[in-house]
């Protein structure tokens, strides 16, 4: 969908508050919600998905602690981001996302604290989650498109999710990154928690896959390239994802690549985990083979998985439940005759059961796979970042 599109739809959209009302649609909570039984919820969530259902998954939380009386307060709200980062990094965001054809450049934006439901013009549904639904959404004042993720207090209550949720804020809301969605604020009300995030107009990649099968190798090793880059980024500022998979990846207006869903991610300064987390196709050796430890070395094993998954159309260790934690602790993988040497070598190379052993990520960058489908070409963009940095940001293939 182009920009010019978008823009016209928004035009058409008017306000439905009806449209948020609890009793208008938003699904119910289910009774066991919680990260621990959730095959029931993401099946759902398959189901509505193009394909056939994924590999029945497997979510287990370890730390499965009670907050039976946790109610979402202001106090408990993650700090809301500065004025100042937030009105740079949407004005950034419009800077980027349009050309010529720009929507309305934001000039000033409220904080977080003076977010409210009555700035934002609702438009259609963009989606459903397990805990909420996600609408296209303009900001009135500036006209700045986003999506605006509502969630119930008391379904993520019944779904034990609320810390789930804080860390999700808490970490996202400080990433900025061309291939990372942007958590640009959030506020709430009585009942509901309103999330504004950077809208990703070309909507899910897994559907993308499930669309043509499997992707080409240039197509393929252009997302592992982005891929690689955020998970660069993510892990320079000790965060580990732990629940990469095409489900969570959403694609941008212009095709590139966004990493969402943090609600598995953690900020791990030292590296020392005990939650399993994640779906079990792209769980990695050590969060099976009862060790208590992982780290950000987990990003790498599903970033293997990703990409044979890119290149094959189906996860590498897809099996009965059983057979397919057997095969993982072992790597037991056969990867087709049509996937090229090149693309094989970095999938073995990602693939490894001893976590220290993967390729690094620098390294996966300048592996020969990447380089041949990603070389930079003229033009290729160096950006600079707000923080002062140089994010090298991969063209997309499409
Ligand atoms: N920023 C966005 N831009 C465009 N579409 C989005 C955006 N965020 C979500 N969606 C759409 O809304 C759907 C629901 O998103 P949501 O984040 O609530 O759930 P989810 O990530 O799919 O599932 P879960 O509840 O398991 O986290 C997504 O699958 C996607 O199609």
């Amino acid at each position: 969908m182009s920009l010019r599109e978008i823009e016209a739809r928004l035009a058409r959209i008017s306000v439905n508050e009806e449209n948020l009302n609890p009793s208008s649609g938003l699904h119910k909570a289910k009774a066991n919600a919680a990260p621990s039984t959730t095959s029931n919820s993401l099946q759902d969530k398959q189901s509505q998905q193009t394909g056939p259902p994924r590999h029945p998954l497997l979510k287990i939380a370890v730390h499965n602690q009670n907050h039976a009386n946790n109610q979402w307060r202001p106090s408990e709200m993650p700090p809301p981001s500065p004025p100042r980062k937030a009105q740079d990094a949407l004005s950034e965001q419009q800077r980027k996302s349009n050309n010529s054809d720009a929507l309305t450049v934001p000039r000033s934006m409220p904080s977080s604290r003076e977010f409210h439901l009555g700035m934002f013009e609702i438009g259609r549904p963009l989606g459903k989650g397990k805990f909420g639904r996600v609408y296209l959404a303009k900001e009135r004042k500036n006209g700045f498109v986003c999506a605006l993720k509502v969630l119930h207090k008391s379904e993520l209550q019944q779904g034990k999710v609320e810390k789930q949720l804080r860390r999700e804020i808490e970490i996202q809301s400080n990433l900025r990154h061309p291939n990372i969605l942007r958590l640009f604020g959030h506020f709430h009300d009585s009942k509901r928690v309103f999330l504004i995030l950077e809208f990703a107009g070309q909507g899910e990649l897994y559907k993308m896959l499930r669309k043509v099968g499997r992707f080409s190798e240039r197509r393929a090793a252009e997302y592992i390239a982005q891929m690689a880059a955020a998970l660069q980024y993510l892990h320079k500022k000790h965060v580990i994802h732990r629940d990469i998979k095409p489900e969570n990846i959403l694609v941008g207006i212009h095709g590139e690549i966004k990493i969402s869903d943090f609600g598995w991610s953690v900020h791990a300064p030292n590296s020392r985990r005990t939650t399993m987390c994640g779906t079990l196709d792209y769980l990695p050796p050590e969060m099976l083979n009862g060790s208590n430890y992982h780290n950000e070395k987990v990003d790498l094993w599903s970033l293997g998985v990703l990409t044979y998954e890119f290149l094959v159309g189906a996860a590498p260790f897809e099996d009965s439940p059983v057979e397919t934690q057997r095969r993982i602790v072992k790597a037991d993988m056969k990867i087709p005759d049509f996937v090229s040497p090149e693309a094989a070598d970095l999938i073995k190379k990602l693939l490894v059961v001893k976590p220290d052993q993967r390729i690094p990520l620098d390294e996966v960058a300048k592996h020969p796979w990447i380089l041949k489908h990603c070389a930079p070409k003229p033009g290729a963009n160096i950006t600079k970042r707000s923080g002062g940095s140089t994010e090298k940001s991969y063209s997309s293939a499409n």
